[in-house]
C-alpha cells in the first residue's frame, strides 16, 4: 500500500452520500482500495506514506467544470462591466496579443491557486490548449482541455480548418495520459456557424469526448440567434442535432421549462457558474429546476476575470445563497447539493464518472482533506453545512491527484509558486500598458 489517509471524518460523495466518521482510505498505484473505519480490520500491508486527517474531512477532490484557467493573466482587467461589452471591448483585445507563453504561465498560476483549494480537476476551454494540457500535466493536475473553435482567425491557430487540426494532433498526442482528456470545445452559438457545430459534435462523438459550448448564458444571446436563426440557442442546437449525454452546456441562464426538457431528453449536463453570472449580471440558471428534473449540474467557476478566483469553495457557497434568495425559499439548493455539484456531477459531466467524483474502491485517488481545526470551523454539526457555508479553500490541508500528493499543508509539491506568480507578475505589466505579455 502506498498511501493510509487516517483518522478523519469521510465524505464519500457515493451514491448514499455515506459519511464515516473516523474513517481511512487507502491507496496503492494510485488508486483507492478501501474507505472504511479506521478500526476496520487492520491491513496486512504497511503503508509506504501514513497521514493523519486530525479530525478533518477526507473528501474527493472538487471538480472545477468549466473555467478558462489562463485568464489569471486577466484577473481584474475589466470589472463592472456587462457580458457583450466585457468581451468585445476589453477581454477580446486582450486576448488578440496572447501567446502560448503566457497561457502556459497563466495556467500554471491557474493550478496553483486551485491545488491551493481542493480543486484536483479541471474542465478548460482557451487558446494554446497544449500549454493548458502542458501546465496541467506539469502540475499534476487532472484535466479536460479543449482548444476554442470559432468563426474568426485564431491567434493559436489561424482559420478554422487548422483549428480542427489542431484538436485532432492534441488527441493524438495526449491519448495514452493518465489525467488529461481532449474535447471538443466551440465557443457559443454566437460566435459558431452551424457547420462548425454540427463538425465539432461530430467530432466529439466519434472520438466519444465531451463537447463544451457556452449556452444561452444572456437575455442578449438569446435574442440575437432567435433574430438571426428564429429560434433560442438551445432549440437551435437540439435541430441541429447536437445535443446529447456528451455536451457541457455552460451557464444556461436563460431556458424555458420546454427547454430545460429538452436538456432532459438529450441527457446535456450543465456547468453552473453561479458567480460569474452575478459579476457579468447575465441572470440566475434555473438550477433548482434542473435538479428536481434530474438534470445533472456541475460547478464551474468561469474565468478568472468573470470570478474573479478560482475557489470552488466560495462557487459553492454562492450557489447554494444564490439560489435561496432568487427563489426566497431557504431550501433551494441545500449544502449536500452544492457539494454534489462540485464531486460527482462535475465527475459525470466531464464523462469521469468512472474514475473520479466519489470515494469508493477501484476509483481514483483523486482526495482531499479539508482542517477542521479552525475557530470558523468549529463546532461541526453537519460536514455538508461546514464546507459550503463556513470553510474557504485555504482550509484545504492536502491534496491529492492519482495517488500523488500536490499539495500538503498549503505548500505545492510540484510547482515553484513563487516563480510562477514572479512570471504572471512580469506579464500583467505588459498587459496594463497594452502590449501583451
Ligand atoms: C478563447 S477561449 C474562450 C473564450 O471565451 C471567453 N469567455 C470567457 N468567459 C466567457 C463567458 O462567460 N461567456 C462567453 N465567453 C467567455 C474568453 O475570454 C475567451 O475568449
Ligand atoms: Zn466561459
Amino acid at each position: 500500500m502506498d498511501l493510509l489517509i487516517k483518522n478523519g471524518m469521510i465524505l464519500t460523495m457515493n451514491a448514499g452520500l455515506e459519511v464515516i466518521e473516523k474513517g481511512a482510505v487507502r491507496v496503492r498505484d494510485g488508486i483507492i482500495i478501501s474507505v472504511g473505519k479506521d478500526d476496520m480490520e487492520p491491513s496486512q500491508e504497511v503503508p509506504t506514506r501514513e497521514i493523519d486527517a486530525h479530525g478533518g474531512i477526507i473528501m474527493p477532490g472538487l471538480i472545477n467544470s468549466h473555467t478558462h484557467a489562463a485568464m489569471t493573466l486577466f484577473r481584474g482587467l475589466a470589472d463592472d462591466l456587462p457580458l457583450m461589452e466585457w468581451l468585445n471591448d476589453h477581454i477580446f483585445p486582450a486576448e488578440a496579443k496572447i501567446t502560448a507563453d503566457m497561457v502556459y504561465r497563466g495556467t500554471l498560476l491557474a493550478c496553483a491557486e486551485m491545488l491551493l483549494s481542493g480543486t484536483t480537476c479541471f474542465c478548460d476551454m482557451y487558446l494554446f490548449e497544449e500549454e493548458v494540457a502542458k501546465a496541467a500535466s506539469k502540475a499534476g493536475m487532472r484535466a479536460v482541455v479543449g482548444e476554442v473553435l470559432y468563426d474568426f482567425p485564431s491567434p493559436c491557430y489561424g482559420p478554422l480548418d487548422k483549428g480542427f487540426e489542431y484538436v485532432k494532433t492534441m488527441m493524438e498526442k495526449w491519448k495514452a495520459h493518465p489525467l488529461i482528456t481532449v474535447a471538443v470545445e466551440p465557443h457559443a452559438t454566437y460566435t459558431c456557424a452551424p457547420e462548425l457545430l454540427t463538425r465539432a459534435a461530430d467530432m466529439a462523438r466519434t472520438r466519444q469526448v465531451p463537447l463544451v459550448i457556452h449556452v444561452a448564458e444572456t437575455r442578449n444571446e438569446v435574442k440575437l440567434i432567435k433574430e438571426k436563426y428564429g429560434k433560442t440557442p438551445v432549440n437551435f442546437l437540439a435541430d441541429l442535432g447536437i445535443l446529447g449525454p456528451n455536451v457541457v452546456a455552460c451557464h444556461s441562464v436563460h431556458l424555458t421549462p420546454e427547454e430545460r426538457a429538452v436538456y432532459r431528453k438529450f441527457d446535456v449536463k450543465v456547468a453552473h457558474c453561479p458567480e460569474s453570472n452575478m459579476k457579468l449580471a447575465s441572470g440566475v440558471a434555473p438550477v433548482p429546476e434542473f435538479l428536481s428534473e434530474g438534470i445533472c449540474v456541475a460547478l464551474g467557476t468561469d474565468g478568472c476575470a468573470s470570478n474573479n478566483d478560482l475557489d470552488l469553495f466560495q462557487e459553492m457557497d454562492s450557489a447554494a445563497k444564490l439560489h435561496k434568495v432568487f427563489s426566497m425559499n431557504p431550501e433551494a439548493v441545500d449544502a449536500a447539493s452544492a457539494v454534489k455539484m462540485a464531486t460527482i456531477n462535475g465527475a459525470r459531466a466531464l464523462g469521469l464518472d468512472e474514475s473520479v467524483g466519489s470515494l469508493e474502491p477501484g476509483k481514483k485517488a483523486d482526495i482531499i482533506v479539508v482542517d477542521t481545526r479552525s475557530p470558523h470551523m468549529v463546532p461541526m454539526y453537519n460536514p455538508y453545512s461546514q464546507l459550503v457555508y463556513a470553510a474557504k479553500g485555504s482550509d484545504v490541508m492536502l491534496s491529492i491527484v492519482d495517488g500523488k500528493v500536490l499539495m500538503e499543508n498549503q505548500a505545492l509539491t510540484t510547482l515553484d509558486v513563487d516563480q510562477v506568480m514572479d512570471d504572471v507578475l512580469a506579464m500583467a505589466k505588459k498587459i496594463a500598458a497594452g502590449d501583451g505579455g
